[in-house]
């Protein structure tokens, strides 16, 4: 390991190196366009290659355990080393890609910020001319006012341009900083609305995204304290702005009948620097974030949350929750505040509280006095002598604290930079990609073998489940809760990828169709469908956006899942915002609340969610419906009234044949009679398949269900 012989990690690292490159995380190495797993676990010599690595390596300790995400990384030999290739690898990249966006004024904004570190030295260097001038005026006797106003009036002149270049420079940053703000959250909510759920459920990427968030947050400035990650900026401007007050306080105590006065200068500039340095320890060191104080706080979130939350309210009530609500968060509020109060104490360390800032004047007092013995030492000499001390003193201390925030944000942009080569993990390489070609009497389905555990679970949801659909049929999928329905629905729907077995449609491997393609000829509805705070317009016209503006499909959709009375009995018809129980609408500042919010019954958003799914079913290049218990919350006839429209439109209108296969899930065996082929389920896999007749002569599971239920 060419890298890691480098770092010098210890075995625990390469435990958790492999642990996480087992994992089937597509990432991409930073140079490819396409994703490409991470070498198994096998290849123990596997070099860091690229960002995601070396951000993996940074989370490590040396006892095997993971930081949590945001924690701040160490100061050492061995995340400098990591920081290096990181800065190496995509921090210029990074920069560039930032400079490109404002090129003008990003290169003014650093030379800006160069130039104006020079001020303080020269604001010195022109006080201390005009002490001595003032001096010199009163000594010799020749005292005018005149001159004293020239001097005064050049002063007020500079001041003037310094405060016109700060503005000036000031409104210029805030131009390069709002766009790179604007491109660094445009790249984090891209790259969250990219990735599919299977990607998003691992546990890496969530840790690789909440580190790439703090590094988008810092530049609003909110990133757990850091600074802006443009402040390296800050540290050139600061490194020019001590080395302007050395040369000055070299050009005072130069020449070598001082040269024990500069060095005794050099000494008490710095000694405060190492006294910050070993005195106090960094602030949020990791030993902050101990597994029991990341669940103390996420459990003091979560009451927190439950108190606050209205949607809560009635089950709180309902089962007496207050009290328990109240003492959980009290406990856990305890640790959190106890480790908060270890680490001020850690902080404040016999060190820290040694006052050592009378001690450091009265030794920057003693170059002073001997630079007085010489005959060449004015009173302007002397003030510019302290104030450039003064100066590096805090200018230094001001570098040390960017440095260390600097640091830490290099390892969140290698989060940053990393999420931008994941890869979905169902998007086929494109030498595979199948483009879906629509069936016009309806989608096939052949499923062999096919099996799906869930991430984290030893119990496969699915095993071995075996079936065909042939175009144009209607499949009821029934059976016991927790079965696997409705995880066989997500498979057939590609929002998770099956581990074995195959999955045919159209004759094509699943997997081999981009999910977006294939997504655009089916439609569906989920079992926990979604309710979203916006009009009862955008509720069902998000099924199909580019649809969302005809109020003529909108309502051609509310009418076939006959939902216009509900359309008809709210106070702004389609123009009412729905509201959604816990969903707190934000209100921006100036803004009312809105007005026109309301209510519905279960069945009424069950209708709507239906009118969603049939925002595209009568598309022609849509050949497959899918409905997980469309109709659990409606009543015996408004049921009967949902299946006839489905019927209906899986049929051509002119013609009457099949032109889209229909799959369904339902509890409510009544409605399975109506499906060509019905699957039975039981623990994961499909036990019995055939008609609905077939199945209740062979007096099986099916039968016995179906017996009970009518
Ligand atoms: N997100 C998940 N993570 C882990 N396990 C899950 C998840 N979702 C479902 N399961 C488990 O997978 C199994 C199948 O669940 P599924 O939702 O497919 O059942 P179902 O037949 O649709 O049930 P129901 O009739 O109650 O809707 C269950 O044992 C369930 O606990």
């Amino acid at each position: 390991m060419r890298i890691l012989a480098g770092v010098g990690y210890q075995s625990a690292w390469f435990n958790m190196y492999h642990i996480f490159k087992s994992r089937s995380i597509l990432f991409c190495r930073d140079s490819c366009t396409h994703h490409e797993p991470l070498a198994s676990p096998d290849k123990a010599s596997a070099p860091i290659e690229s960002t995601y690595d070396v951000w993996l390596a940074s989370r490590v300790l040396p006892t095997g355990e993971l930081l949590v995400p945001g924690a701040h990384r160490k100061f050492s030999l061995v995340n400098v080393k990591l920081a290096c290739i990181i800065l190496w690898t995509c921090a210029f990249n990074f920069f560039i890609h930032i400079w490109s966006l404002h090129p003008v004024r990003t290169t003014l904004m650093m030379t800006l910020d160069v130039v104006r570190s020079i001020f303080p030295a020269f604001r010195g260097y022109s006080q201390a001319l005009i002490i001595d001038e003032l001096q010199t005026l009163i000594t010799s006797g020749n005292f005018t006012w005149s001159r004293l106003l020239h001097l005064v009036a050049s002063e007020l002149v500079r001041r003037i341009l310094e405060s016109l270049l700060d503005s000036f420079a000031a409104s210029n940053e805030t131009v390069v900083m709002d766009s790179a703000k604007f491109y660094v959250e445009y790249v984090q909510m891209e790259q969250r609305i990219r990735l599919d759920i299977p990607t998003l459920s691992d546990p890496a990427v969530r840790d690789l995204l909440q580190e790439s968030d703090c590094f988008v947050r810092s530049f609003s400035g909110s990133g757990f304290g850091l600074l802006s990650p443009l402040d390296f900026i800050h540290i050139v401007s600061l490194g020019t702005e001590i080395f302007f007050h050395i040369l000055l306080i070299m050009s005072l105590t130069g020449g070598t009948s001082h040269y024990g006065v500069l060095l005794l200068s050099i000494f008490s500039a710095t000694l405060p620097l190492f006294v910050t340095w070993f005195g106090c320890p960094q602030p949020h060191s990791e030993s902050l974030y101990t597994p029991r104080e990341t669940r103390a706080a996420d459990r003091q979130e979560k009451m927190r949350n439950l108190a606050y939350n209205e949607a809560h309210r009635p089950e709180i009530e309902l089962f007496g929750l207050g009290e328990w609500i109240l003492k959980t968060w009290a406990s856990a509020r305890k640790v959190v505040l106890d480790s908060e109060q270890s680490q001020q104490l850690r902080e404040s360390s016999f060190l820290s509280k040694l006052n050592f800032s009378d001690f450091l004047f009265a030794m920057q007092s003693i170059p002073l006095v001997l630079l007085l013995q010489t005959s060449s030492a004015s009173l302007g000499s002397l003030t510019l002598y302290r104030s450039s001390i003064q100066s590096v003193i805090l200018a230094a201390r001001s570098l040390l604290a960017t440095s260390r925030m600097v640091f830490q944000g290099i390892f969140f942009m290698s989060a940053f930079c990393a999420g931008r080569n994941l890869k979905p993990q169902l998007q086929p390489k494109e030498e595979d990609t199948m483009c879906y070609q629509a069936s016009r009497t309806g989608a096939s389905v052949r499923a062999r073998g096919l099996s799906y555990t869930y991430p984290g679970c030893s119990e496969p949801a699915l095993k071995d489940v075996n079936f065909t659909l042939q175009p144009g049929e209607t499949l009821a999928i029934v059976g016991y809760n927790g079965s696997g329905k409705s995880t066989l629905a997500k498979l057939l729907l590609r929002i998770v990828d099956h581990d074995q077995g195959e999955l045919f449609v159209n004759g094509v491997d699943v997997r081999r169709y981009d999910p977006w393609d294939y997504h655009q000829h089916l439609t569906a509805v989920f079992q926990g469908f979604s309710k979203f705070n916006a009009t009862l317009r955008e509720n069902v016209g998000l099924g199909r956006v580019e649809k969302m503006s005809s109020r003529t499909s909108i309502e051609a959709a509310v009418h076939l899942a006959e939902a216009d009375s509900v359309v008809t009995s709210l106070p702004y018809g389609l123009r009412t915002v729905l509201e959604t129980p816990g969903f707190e609408s934000m209100t921006y500042p100036g803004c009312s609340a809105p007005l026109r919010q309301h209510g519905l019954s279960g069945g009424e958003w069950q209708r709507l969610s239906i009118a969603r799914a049939f925002m595209r079913a009568n598309e022609p290049q849509v050949d497959l419906l899918l409905f997980d218990e469309p109709t659990s919350s409606l009543d015996a006839h408004a049921q009967n009234q949902i299946f006839d429209t489905i019927d209906r439109i899986s049929r051509s209108p002119i013609t009457g044949t099949r032109t889209k296969s229909v799959i369904f899930i339902t509890h409510r065996l009544s409605t399975a009679r109506r499906a060509s082929k019905v699957a039975m389920m039981e623990n994961g896999t499909i036990s019995e398949f055939g008609t609905h007749q077939e199945l209740l002569q062979k007096d099986g599971a099916y039968a016995a269900l179906y017996r009970a239920s009518v």
